[in-house]
């Protein structure tokens, strides 16, 4: 699914009024009606007080609807306007008239902080303050009304957006923000839902698809892809009937130290799981009764060192090589992955210490093999391409780094995002149970798994994340979110592939 810029979505609706010939009011409505919908569904009617707060602009202009259309089902609804000022929008005053008409409980004008109503752990809320158009930090009272809903624990809705947040910068520290439980948003998600530093003002979250104009939203590039289940099935390529083990490739897995060769078990295990028709382990000697009592269906090379790498020879012609792992950061590692990058052509998977040795010794970079793909975590990334601001300054860092080094470059995170020159996925499985020791190795060992399959790389990026997010929500499931550890992960991939082409999506519990 695309996600679209503010801009974008101004555009798309001024297009849609255009070409399908309605009225921007119309629009309003048919967006709001969807909001209203969700809600009746799920609240059947209940008896709860609802408590709609509109701003004067065109979110406004949507809680008013969403209002009317509540009242005229006959649920217990208060309306309040938050009149920042007298500019209010066209269509919001053309249904501010009609909900006027509708009820003689007529709006509660809110002007200061005097007027703040009460608003009870029970209530439900609707934000319908400001939506996309909001272009500078919440100030005065209408802040404070922001931090009173935030305050008083009812159960909020955001429409659109939660108040106060952007679609195209983070806010600042001590900025009113709506803190929602939920946000229904119009025909696209927006960045900010799935970036760390504003996701968590979001709540859950659905997409309520508006009818904007098809030609437009297929044309128009978009600010980054979220990957769900659809398009993680359109990357999926089918194992043919005949076929043999080498038309699944030669994954080999190179890291390891002493202490830390569970993390070469997970990475293989996972690669091996993911489809790979062969993998073999280059690791130090100290390893070699692991693995192959861990897992008989690799093949063990060793290092001539005991406890780490020190010189990796192979003359294996693998398909794909993933460094780092457990491999730690001794200089005669350090030499042996220079080395390593030196004999490569083909893109790499390179992870965790092998990261740590790019950052440590910035020259090697340029012997990456282009469209390696790297798989930092925040302080592997922080490693390599030092701080940033916010998230946004952050996105940008990374894409002058990519270009520079013609790499793909997968950031981990409760969201991961795939960076590939201009383009950004944006992945939407996995859960917290995700956290947990060596589920990054698995993550390593699924891509490396792939790209041995020949998938292309970017591919594999986003495919794996995909299905290794899938298998953790497969995992926890089964287990509850505490209950998994990575090898979980790593085990359950069959069943993220089976998932993914079955009739109905497991249900997850995504979180
Ligand atoms: N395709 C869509 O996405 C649709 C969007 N609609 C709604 O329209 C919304 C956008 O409406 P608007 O463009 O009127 O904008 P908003 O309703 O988000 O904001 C209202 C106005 O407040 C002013 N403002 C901005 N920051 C302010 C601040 N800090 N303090 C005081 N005033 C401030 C701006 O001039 C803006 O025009 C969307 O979020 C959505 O709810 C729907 O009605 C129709 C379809
Ligand atoms: N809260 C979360 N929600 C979804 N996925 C998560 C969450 N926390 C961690 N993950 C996933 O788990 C993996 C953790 O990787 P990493 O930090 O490298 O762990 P390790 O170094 O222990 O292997 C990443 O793929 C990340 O996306
Ligand atoms: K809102």
């Amino acid at each position: 699914m695309k996600i679209l810029t503010a801009s974008q979505l101004k555009e798309a609706d001024e297009i849609t009024i255009e070409k399908q010939n309605i009225s921007s009011e119309e629009l309003m409505e048919r967006a709001a009606t969807q909001v209203f919908n969700e809600i009746h569904t799920r609240l059947q009617g209940a008896d709860i007080l609802i408590k709609v707060f509109c701003g004067i602009g065109n979110n406004g202009g949507d809680g008013l609807v969403i209002a009317r259309l509540l009242i005229e089902h006959s649920y217990n609804v208060k309306v309040f306007i938050v009149n920042y000022s007298d500019n209010r929008s066209k269509d919001f005053l053309s249904n501010y008239d009609k909900i006027k008409n509708l009820s003689r409980d007529w709006p509660v004008l809110l002007k200061g902080e005097d007027d703040f109503p009460d608003i009870k752990r029970g209530d439900f809320v609707i934000d319908a303050i400001f939506g996309i158009g909001l272009n500078r930090p919440l100030e005065g009272w209408v802040a404070k009304m922001v931090n009173f809903i935030n305050d008083s624990s009812a159960f909020v809705l955001s429409v659109d957006l939660p108040s106060g947040l952007f679609t195209d910068k983070i806010p600042e520290e001590g900025d009113a923000v709506i803190m929602a439980n939920f946000t229904l948003s119009f025909q696209t998600p927006k960045l900010v839902f799935f970036l760390p530093d504003t996701m968590d003002f979001v709540g859950d979250m659905q997409v309520l698809e508006i009818g904007l104009d098809r030609e437009f939203l297929s044309e128009v590039t978009p600010a980054a892809q979220l990957i769900g289940r659809q398009e993680a099935r359109s990357l999926y390529n089918p194992r043919n009937k005949n076929s043999h083990k080498g038309s699944y490739g030669h994954v080999i897995i190179v890291g390891g130290s002493y202490g830390k060769i569970g993390s070469i078990v997970l990475a293989t295990t996972a690669s091996m799981r993911t489809g790979a028709g062969l993998a073999t382990v280059f690791i130090p000697k100290c390893g070699y009764e692991i693995v192959q009592t861990a897992l008989p269906e690799a093949m063990v090379l060793t290092d001539v060192n005991y406890e780490m790498l020190t010189d990796i020879k192979t003359d294996l012609d693998a398909d794909v090589v993933c460094f780092g792992m457990g491999a730690g950061r001794d200089k005669s590692t350090v030499g042996a992955f220079k080395e390593l990058l030196k004999k490569t052509n083909k893109p790499m998977v390179i992870d965790a210490d092998g990261l740590n040795i790019l950052s440590e010794n910035n020259e090697l970079l340029q012997d990456l093999p282009e469209n390696s793909v790297l798989t930092p975590h925040p302080k592997e990334l922080e490693r390599l391409i030092g701080e940033w601001k916010d998230d946004f300054d952050k996105i940008e860092k990374v894409q002058e780094f990519i270009k520079k080094h013609k790499i793909i470059l997968v950031l981990k995170g409760a969201h991961t995002f795939v960076f590939e020159q201009e383009n950004i996925y944006v992945n939407n499985t996995g859960n917290a149970g995700m956290a947990t020791a060596g589920s990054g190795d698995v993550l390593s060992g699924v891509i490396a798994g792939l790209i041995s399959q020949k998938y292309e790389p970017l591919i594999a990026a986003v495919l794996g994340v995909y299905l290794h997010g899938k298998s953790g929500d497969i995992s926890a499931e089964k287990l509850g979110y505490e209950g998994i550890i990575s090898g979980d992960i790593a085990k359950n991939m069959g069943l993220a592939f089976r998932d993914l082409m079955s009739e109905n999506e497991t249900d997850s519990g995504a979180g």
